[in-house]
């Protein structure tokens, strides 16, 4: 089955910093992709290249199929964004908020309004869909903007640090909301994150280290005997 995200000898620069080298990785259909690295590995360049926000000029990059360059508006319909900033207005209601995004995507409202309240069911925000986003806590936020992100039904979410900030409970419950997605859905996640803990064996894992892929598979099988955080120090040399 075609990748829902195949990356192939990307590279990225900032004047003379090199942000990405020849990065290439796969992330399968349905299933959860730890994008593992510390703080300035590049997770946050290679989300805005997928995205478009910055313009790739290297290799190639499809989602689902559709080549960034070649099929733009096919390859981004296909993809769900939960950003490390705030995509939500937060004098808006949640309601609001969703049905603006559905209004960017052509979703007409009649059928904006059924998926609004599918989209809430799933992420346990149902009764709060007329509360403004503010009065909502970290963590009700975060699941408000993965609901944004489902609107226009992706096959691949990029979450960009998505549990940054939040208290111990709501981090947990982020997780297992993205997870029990993907089951529900047969969504496919790719979760970039620099905390070891919220990688199961079964995960795929991609490992970047100073703008270069240094593991891509089963995080199981990267980590092997010495476990993921031996196996992740020893790989990238940065101390514990
Ligand atoms: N707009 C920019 N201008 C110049 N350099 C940049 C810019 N954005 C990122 N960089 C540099 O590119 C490298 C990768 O940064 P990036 O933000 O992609 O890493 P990251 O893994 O997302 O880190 P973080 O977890 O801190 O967000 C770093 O060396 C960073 O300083």
């Amino acid at each position: 089955m075609t990748p829902a995200l195949q990356i192939s000898d990307v590279s990225h620069s900032f004047g003379p910093v090199e942000a990405l080298r020849n990065v290439s990785l796969s992330v399968p259909r349905g299933g959860f992709t730890a994008l593992l690295g510390v703080n300035g590995a590049g997770k946050t360049t290679l989300f805005s290249l997928i995205t478009r926000l910055y313009n790739n000029t290297s290799g190639s990059i499809a989602v689902a199929g559709y080549d960034l360059r070649r099929q733009p508006a096919q390859a981004l319909a296909r993809l769900g964004v939960v950003f490390q900033s705030r995509a939500l207005d937060a004098d808006l209601t949640v309601a609001q908020n969703l049905m603006y995004h559905a209004s960017l995507h052509g979703i007409p409202r009649a059928e904006a309004r059924g998926r609004i309240g599918d989209v809430l069911r799933q992420v346990d925000l149902a009764e709060r869909a007329g509360d403004r986003v503010n009065a909502l806590s970290g963590g009700q936020q975060r699941r408000a903007e993965i609901a944004r992100a489902l609107i226009h039904r992706p096959d691949l979410l990029l979450l960009d640090e998505a549990t940054v900030g939040l208290d111990v409970k709501s981090r947990a419950e982020v997780l297992a909301l993205t997870r029990r997605l993907i089951a529900e859905r047969g969504v496919s996640a790719l979760w970039a994150t620099h905390i070891l803990d919220e990688i199961q064996p079964d995960d795929g894992l991609v490992i970047l280290h100073k703008g270069q892929v240094l593991e891509n598979g089963r995080a199981g099988d990267v980590s092997g005997e010495r476990g993921l955080t031996q196996s992740f120090l020893d790989l990238t040399g940065v101390a514990a």
